[in-house]
């Protein structure tokens, strides 16, 4: 094969996001090495013959010292990119099970650091939807579509403090954007108190004037209208995608994760069909950045989406009673 052939082959990297006590391992990449010098997460090519799984467990013991139980492994997503001289395939399992004291195997540096420390720069550029893939949980919580802002404010204390979701999409399209704030103003302090991040959902507008809230999520209609990243790069920036085209384009927004779906047809959508669960992974596989799957979902399908690349599930059922 020619040079550039073998240039563009893809290698297939096993990465491990080793957890422990709230924090992960991090290693520095030597600096001959390609990408070197960059922080990583322990890995590295997995052989012929070999499971994704079985490279894992060989690389964390012969950089780290680790020792991981197979089954202990969980997928967390799948990134492919081209750096120009190399073309990778990340694949990246999380395990908590890790035993023993890690030790830095090839003269490598190696950390455990928390998840909100992990900083794009120190790390090759195919590690960004990494890493928030790490920070992200696997339950995204969307507000459901009720009739007065009352109605929300009542039921909203309760079933956050049952469910306490990480992050909560206040999704409410039939509201204009005066009554919108009001609704915010009315349930940012209770979202606060349950330790939930508040997503406001819209355009760019309802962002500038809610200080203090955890991102902006973007309906595809808005996401459509932009042409750059519309929020500073310490919030979540979320985008509705509905394909993979629609996908690409919050990439190039600097989304931080997306949502894809319908996967089941769901009673707030009854116009559009599930896309199902093959279709959800095809797409998600091209994905550059965390899929949530959306549509008629609740927390049990979290392995499946998992299973199918996806980060989790995003929705309304699995936390707001009776919907
Ligand atoms: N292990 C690891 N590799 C990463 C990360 N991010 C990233 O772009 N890569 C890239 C850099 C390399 O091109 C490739 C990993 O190859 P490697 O050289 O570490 O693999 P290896 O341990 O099998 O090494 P070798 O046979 O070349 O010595 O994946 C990451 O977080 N961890």
């Amino acid at each position: 094969m020619s040079e550039a052939g073998a240039a563009k082959r893809e290698v297939h990297v096993a990465v491990a996001v080793i957890e422990r006590d709230g924090r992960v391992l991090i290693a520095r990449r030597p600096d001959h090495a390609h990408q070197g010098g960059l922080l990583e997460f322990p890995g590295g090519k997995v052989e012929p013959g070999e499971t994704v799984q079985q490279a894992l467990v060989r690389e964390i013991a012969e950089e780290t010292a680790l020792v991981v139980p197979e089954v202990s492994l969980e997928p967390v997503i799948g990134i492919r990119h081209d750096y120009g001289d190399k073309r990778v395939f990340l694949d990246v399992w999380r395990t908590c099970e890790a035993q023993g004291a890690p030790q830095g195997c090839e003269g490598q540096p190696i950390d455990w650091i928390r998840p909100e420390q992990l900083q794009d720069e120190d790390f090759p550029a195919a590690n960004r939807p990494i890493i928030r893939a790490v920070r992200l949980p696997s339950l995204l919580a969307i507000s459901p579509s009720l009739s007065s802002v009352r109605e929300y404010a009542g039921g909203f204390a309760g079933a956050l403090g049952q469910c306490r979701p990480e992050l909560l999409v206040l999704r409410a399209p039939e509201l204009e954007d005066g009554d919108y704030r009001a609704l915010l103003e009315s349930v940012l302090p209770v979202c606060r108190a349950a330790g939930v991040g508040l997503i406001v959902h819209g355009g760019p507008d309802r962002f500038a004037v809610a200080p203090g809230v955890a991102g902006l999520h973007l309906p595809w209609r808005e996401a459509e209208l932009l042409g750059c990243r519309p929020v500073p790069a310490d919030v979540w920036l979320g985008v509705s995608c509905h394909s993979a085209k629609q996908i690409a384009q919050a990439e190039k927004l600097g989304a931080d994760y997306v949502t894809l779906g319908p996967v089941r047809p769901t009673p707030t959508h009854p116009e559009a069909r599930g896309i199902g669960w093959d279709e959800f992974e095809q797409i998600t596989a091209q994905a550059r950045v965390p899929v949530f799957a959306l549509g008629g979902l609740v927390a049990a399908d979290v392995p499946r989406a998992r299973r199918a690349g996806g980060q989790g599930v995003a929705g309304i059922r699995f936390w707001w009673p009776g919907d």
